[in-house]
């Protein structure tokens, strides 16, 4: 069994992914904080709901609850359900930005099996990038069960917790950056006269074609920038007009920014 406290962006990406994957519905289960949003997402899905975190909680006994929330709210719902879970031996995971390992212990009884994890939205199309964490008090069985659930919506890696903040910026808030880069790929489309759906369908194809191009060559991203750049062609010309409007560095600024904000949020 798994359960999804918050049926929000992203822990709604995740329970679909995870069903989208083939996991059985009935074993899927969904609180919110509306129990009328977790009837509807249930509903439109196949899920099961659950009236209140410790009902689902209950329903879900030793297997896995992610627990969804934006970062402000964790505590409050881990020490809602620290009773019944402590009880059934569940096994939290996390998945709120800036929120440690040790910081979310504080909220549960010693020993309660605990996981940080950072997925990222595109887990409903079941090609997030995910990082793990484990506490020690997660068994090697319950580790396996955890990725498991990982590797059914994308990529993922065990990760020391000193780099998720780094790990949050260049793959949780990244989509975030490539969205508004695919729209202004769209926008300048649309200046020169093409409609603006076959823009972003004509971007987001050439974006996720160069980005699978990257996972599969030996090549660096700058090595593969250098076989599209002709001597005297388009594409360097292109180039070095976004860099000279500062387009690296402005990439860079923007990941620190991240990476910082999640730094703040612990
Ligand atoms: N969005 C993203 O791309 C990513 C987000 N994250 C992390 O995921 C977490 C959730 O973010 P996101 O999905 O964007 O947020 P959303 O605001 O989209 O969703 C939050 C969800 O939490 C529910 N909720 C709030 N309080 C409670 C409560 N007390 N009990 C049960 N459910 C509750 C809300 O219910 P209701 O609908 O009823 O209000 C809603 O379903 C955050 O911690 C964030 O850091 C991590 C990686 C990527
Ligand atoms: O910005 C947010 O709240 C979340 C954290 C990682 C990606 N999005």
């Amino acid at each position: 069994m798994i359960g999804f406290i918050g049926t929000g962006h992203m822990g709604g990406a995740l329970a679909r992914g995870v069903l989208a994957a083939g996991a059985d519905p009935a074993s899927v289960v969904v609180s919110a904080k509306d129990a009328q949003a977790a009837r509807d997402f249930a509903e439109e899905t196949g899920a099961r709901p659950a009236t209140s975190n410790t009902e689902l909680v209950t329903a879900v006994g030793d297997g896995i609850v992610v627990v969804a929330v934006k970062p402000y709210a964790v505590a409050d719902v881990l020490e809602e359900i620290n009773d019944v879970a402590r009880e059934s031996g569940t096994v939290i995971v996390s998945i709120a930005a800036g929120l440690e390992l040790a910081t979310l212990a504080r909220h549960l009884a010693p020993g309660q099996p605990l996981v940080r994890a950072m997925p990222n939205v595109a887990a409903s199309v079941r090609a997030s990038m995910t990082a793990l964490c484990f506490s020690n008090s997660v068994t090697p069985a319950q580790q396996d069960a955890v990725r498991e659930v990982f590797a059914a919506v994308g990529a993922h890696i065990t990760l020391e917790e000193k780099h998720f903040s780094v790990f949050s910026a260049l793959a949780g808030c990244s989509p975030a950056f490539t969205f508004t880069y695919i729209d202004a790929l769209k926008r300048a489309a649309v200046a020169d006269g093409l409609p603006a759906a076959q823009a972003v369908r004509i971007a987001a194809q050439a974006v996720e074609g160069a980005a699978r191009l990257v996972l599969a060559s030996e090549l660096s991203p700058a090595d593969l920038a250098d076989t599209v750049q002709s001597p005297g062609g388009t594409t360097v010309a292109g180039v070095v007009e976004l860099e000279r409007a500062g387009f690296g560095a402005a990439v860079v600024r923007g990941v620190q920014a991240s990476i910082d904000k999640d730094r703040n949020l612990s």
